[in-house]
């Protein structure tokens, strides 16, 4: 499965936490981020890790564009909901593109952790029926 995470900074020590606790399954699979979300998630966790650029540069809409060709799978996007960030709308666009695509997608930790048990059970593999 091809897995996308993205975190806005104020979620970022979180998404680190979050894939060192679940850096088993992650590894096997697919793992594509943003710039700045990839390198610190990469470096604490050694997963191989491809990078776009950084989410103000366009990472999130290079992200946006595999989304759109439906090639990735998962979407984790931690998202703060306090600060308001000059490229709201993108972030819009990315969870509008995974809905026209079923794509499963976790703006919280919560569902994040709901998410990747199910992919650990085999519960996402019809995704490479539909793909
Ligand atoms: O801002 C982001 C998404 O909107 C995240 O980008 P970075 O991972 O490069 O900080």
């Amino acid at each position: 499965m091809n897995i996308a995470i993205i975190a806005h900074d104020e979620k970022k020590e979180l998404m680190v936490q979050f894939c060192i606790a679940y850096c088993g399954v992650l590894s096997r699979n697919k793992m594509c981020a943003t710039g700045t979300t990839g390198k610190m998630v990469a470096e604490a966790t050694g997963l191989e890790i491809q990078t776009f650029l950084g989410g103000s540069q366009g990472g999130d809409q290079q992200i946006a564009a595999r989304i759109a060709c439906n090639e990735i799978d998962m979407l984790i996007f931690f998202r703060d909901p306090l600060t308001p960030k000059p490229h709201e709308p993108n972030d819009m666009n990315l969870l509008r593109l995974c809905d026209m695509h079923n794509i499963p997608v976790a703006t919280n930790i919560a569902t994040a952790e709901v998410l990747i048990h199910g992919l650990e059970r085999g519960d996402l593999d019809w995704r490479d029926i539909v793909r």
